[in-house]
Parts: C-alpha cells; sequence; structure tokens
C-alpha cells in the first residue's frame, strides 16, 4: 500500500521530436529524475508559450496513457516584444542564422532570451503543470558548430562564447533549459512520487 500522499506513477516519459533537447536533458537530469524516451513530433498549438507546452503535454499523456514530460523552447527578441518566441523553429528554418541577425539590423537592442517551458503531466486527465527556465543574452553573427539550432547565434551574458562555441557541460550549467529542469529536479524530490515498474518494460 502507498503512504498517504503517495502518488504511484509509471515512470514519466519525456516526449520529443527533437534528438539534441533529448541529449541535454539527459546530461542535466542525470539518474536524478528516473525518465524513458518517446520520439514523437506532437503537434502545437499557436499561443503563450506556457499554453503551447501544457497541450503539448495533454496530447502526449493521451498518446502514452501514462506520466509525460515535454517542453517547448523559445528564443525571444526583446526589441520583438519576444517574437519569435515558440515559432523560433519555423523562422530559423525558413530564413536561418543571417535572417535571424537581419531582422535586429532594424533595431538597435540585440537582447534575447532563450526559454525552456517544462510541462509535467501525470495522466491523460490530469492539468499539467509548468516549469519556466530563461536565459538573458544577445543576438549574434554565428559563431560555433552548427549542430543544434539557433546556439550559434545566442550569447549569453557574461560570456564571450556562443552557447554553440561552449562546452556542452558548461552550456548545460547555464542554459535555459538547466534552470527549467533544476525546478523539475526540486518538484520531483519533493513530491514524494514512488515509482513503479512500467509492465510494458
Ligand atoms: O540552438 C538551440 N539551442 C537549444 O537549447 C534549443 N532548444 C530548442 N532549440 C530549437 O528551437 C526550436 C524549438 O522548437 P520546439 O520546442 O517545438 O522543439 P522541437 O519541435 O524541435 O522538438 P519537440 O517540440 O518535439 O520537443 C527548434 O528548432 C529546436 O531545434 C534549440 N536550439
Ligand atoms: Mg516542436
Amino acid at each position: 500500500m502507498a503512504a498517504p500522499g503517495t502518488l504511484l506513477l509509471r515512470p514519466v516519459t519525456f516526449v520529443t521530436g527533437n534528438a539534441k533537447k533529448l541529449e541535454e536533458v539527459r546530461a542535466i537530469l542525470g539518474n536524478s529524475v528516473p525518465f524513458k524516451s518517446l520520439k514523437l513530433d506532437l503537434p502545437e498549438l499557436q499561443g503563450e508559450p506556457e499554453e503551447i507546452s501544457k497541450e503539448k503535454a495533454r496530447l502526449a499523456a493521451k498518446q502514452v496513457n501514462g506520466p509525460v514530460i515535454v517542453e517547448d523552447t523559445c528564443l525571444c527578441f526583446n526589441a520583438l516584444n519576444g517574437l519569435p518566441g515558440p515559432y523560433i523553429k519555423w523562422f530559423l528554418q525558413k530564413i536561418g542564422h543571417e535572417g535571424l541577425n537581419n531582422i535586429l539590423k532594424a533595431y538597435e537592442d540585440k537582447s534575447a532570451y532563450a526559454m525552456c517551458v517544462f510541462s509535467l503531466a501525470l495522466g491523460p486527465n490530469v492539468e499539467p503543470v509548468t516549469f519556466v527556465g530563461k536565459t538573458q543574452g544577445l543576438i549574434v553573427p554565428p559563431r560555433g558548430p552548427g549542430d543544434f539550432g539557433w546556439d550559434p547565434v545566442f550569447q549569453p551574458d557574461g560570456y564571450q562564447q556562443t552557447y554553440a562555441e561552449m562546452p556542452k557541460e558548461e552550456k548545460n550549467k547555464i542554459s535555459h533549459r538547466f534552470k527549467a529542469l533544476d525546478m523539475v529536479k526540486s518538484h520531483f524530490a519533493t513530491a514524494g512520487y514512488t515509482f513503479q515498474q512500467d509492465p510494458s518494460d
């Protein structure tokens, strides 16, 4: 029998279509939160980042029929009141690093922030909770390896290197993803969840 207040769960499934995100989440969480992953590119609602992330979690929880965690990442230009924000994936795909820099040529303010919104849904009919991490920085001409999204054009405040130029361990200590996952870790540390083996494993 579970102790009062303890919630019995199957292991949480991190649902994402993005292998690079998964790599970082694994590196940051280590063994602190047991999870498995499912590669699925979920449809995304338009709107405010937290709502997009929560809706992804609701869809994911229905698909998995169990506890899930998802994340939605935004790159927000202050000169544009937070855009491209959650639409950065499509901006990057269509106009690339150069286009992102060109947009900001119209403005003096090149500051931006990277934001990760994780949503945890304990099951298909449970309202998701969100965990938001932000890292402030500047949009710069691309520097460093181009193997992950907009990392080459984002230079975090206090650093001379872009995310792409930094060693992975360094990015993972200061990133928007790290900050959001730190809250996820605290949540799991205090929530007192007990994990059951997934019968399908
Ligand atoms: O340089 C980067 N450093 C990062 O730390 C980072 N995190 C996400 N991204 C990119 O930003 C868009 C977010 O869109 P997004 O949150 O919808 O992700 P996605 O569709 O790739 O995966 P998912 O939605 O299945 O989880 C996508 O183009 C991602 O590749 C990053 N780029
Ligand atoms: Mg996506």
